[in-house]
């Protein structure tokens, strides 16, 4: 694939694009990028900021400020009832807008009536509650059983930011589908397409308990830039009190959410000084995390496709997909399910927030309460 090429597809990011100067190059930008169409323009950054105006004038201070709030930080800062209940309006007006998947439980299920469903799930703030530390996102093992049960009646896949081997690890359920890295690393099902002979780019490999799998890796060509950038970011933050990164594998990231709020502008402009020498890598926005990952035409969406046509269940009127989760990169999920008109997402959030999703959860105890009903719907029904 041609780097320059005029006709790759443009990421379009709704965060504010990174500010970044294209002067120095340290790193060699891969050349022998696979056939697929997903390799992107590394495009020209803008100059870097240099005061904190510059970092909120681009709009990233104020994401960084306002990311994952949580309902009971606000309610501290709020001084009065009438300030708490205008926030519970807020939220009850958007439930208007987006329903609760368990009140609206019966009308999904009448939609889902004779069809296949197909589960997709997140990890971080879906199935386990979000923690100060990454380390600590223990899944409960009553969600553990939740999703146990509900694996064994449909397909189900988890699609994380993490890396695959980290969140196999919290999830430990071999009957499932793992994408990793954004869906940059999915250890899914021989696809079909290879049994009959078509070219696919997959690895053929085996999981945990030796069945045959195929990964697929489309980012696998910035290993080396991802791990030389790892180790930059971790020597630019290390004297930044609270922060800390994290290895994704296919991406990067950089925690903020000790950090104190006066030091988050400083995060963001020694992040981007990094990657000023590293075009063919994007910053996005997590929930108080900087994500760095390559210039690639793939994201959890791409991989909800993937996944569907590998366990041939693509283009079926009879299948219902199902995607739950709670952050920005779950939108591109919610997108393709609902442009393509296949199935529909559910949001995890206790605040209101713009969403292509069609249903809501508040938080991962309502996510574990919706797949029992889910569980006992099905068996019920069948
Ligand atoms: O796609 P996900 O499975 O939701 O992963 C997205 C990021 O999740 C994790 O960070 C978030 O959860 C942490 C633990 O609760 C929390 O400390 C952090 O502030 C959140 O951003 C994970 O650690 C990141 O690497 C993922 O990118």
């Amino acid at each position: 694939m041609d780097l320059k090429s005029s006709n790759s597809p443009v990421i379009v990011d709704p965060l504010p694009t990174l500010a970044l100067s294209s002067t120095i190059m340290t790193y060699t930008t891969p050349k022998s990028f696979s056939s697929m169409g997903l390799y992107l323009n590394c495009p020209k950054k803008k100059p870097l900021p240099g005061k904190i105006e510059e970092v909120r004038a681009a709009g990233w201070l104020d994401l960084m400020l306002a990311s994952s709030p949580t309902r009971k930080r606000q309610n501290k800062d709020f001084i009065n009832d009438v300030q708490v209940d205008d926030l519970d309006l807020r939220y009850h007006n958007w439930m208007v807008r987006y329903p609760s998947a368990l009140t609206s439980f019966e009308a999904i299920t009448s939609f889902g009536r004779g069809k296949r469903l197909v589960l997709f799930l997140d990890y971080d703030g879906t199935l386990s509650p979000i923690v100060d530390n990454p380390e600590n996102a223990i899944m409960s093992n009553e969600m553990r059983n939740a999703v146990r049960h509900v694996a064994s009646l449909f397909p189900t896949a988890i699609i994380s930011g993490r890396s695959r081997d980290k969140v196999f690890d919290f999830v430990k359920l071999s009957e499932l589908y793992y994408a990793g890295s954004h869906g940059m690393d999915i250890m899914g099902p021989i696809r079909m397409s290879e049994l009959s002979g078509q070219h696919v780019e997959c690895i053929r490999s085996t999981d945990s308990k030796g069945k045959e799998v195929n990964l697929f890796q489309p980012a696998s060509e910035f290993l080396p830039m991802i791990s030389e950038v790892f180790n930059k970011l971790g020597e630019t933050i290390k004297n930044i009190d609270g922060a800390k990164m994290e290895d994704n594998k296919f991406c990067v990231s950089v925690h903020y959410r000790n950090v104190a709020p006066h030091d988050y502008a400083e995060v963001h402009q020694r992040v981007t000084a990094v990657l000023r020498n590293y075009p063919c890598l994007r910053l996005t926005h997590g929930r108080k995390v900087l994500e760095v990952r390559p210039v690639i035409d793939w994201n959890k969406g791409k991989a909800v496709e993937f996944l569907l046509e590998s366990l041939r269940l693509s283009e079926k009127e009879d299948v219902l997909p199902i995607y739950v989760g709670d952050d920005k990169t779950d939108e591109d999920a919610f997108k393709v399910l609902k442009a393509n008109n296949l199935g529909f997402g559910i949001l995890v959030s206790s605040v209101p927030k713009d969403t292509d999703a069609f249903y809501s959860l508040r938080d991962p105890t309502e996510v574990m309460e919706f797949l029992k009903k889910l569980a006992s719907w099905k068996e019920e029904s069948t």
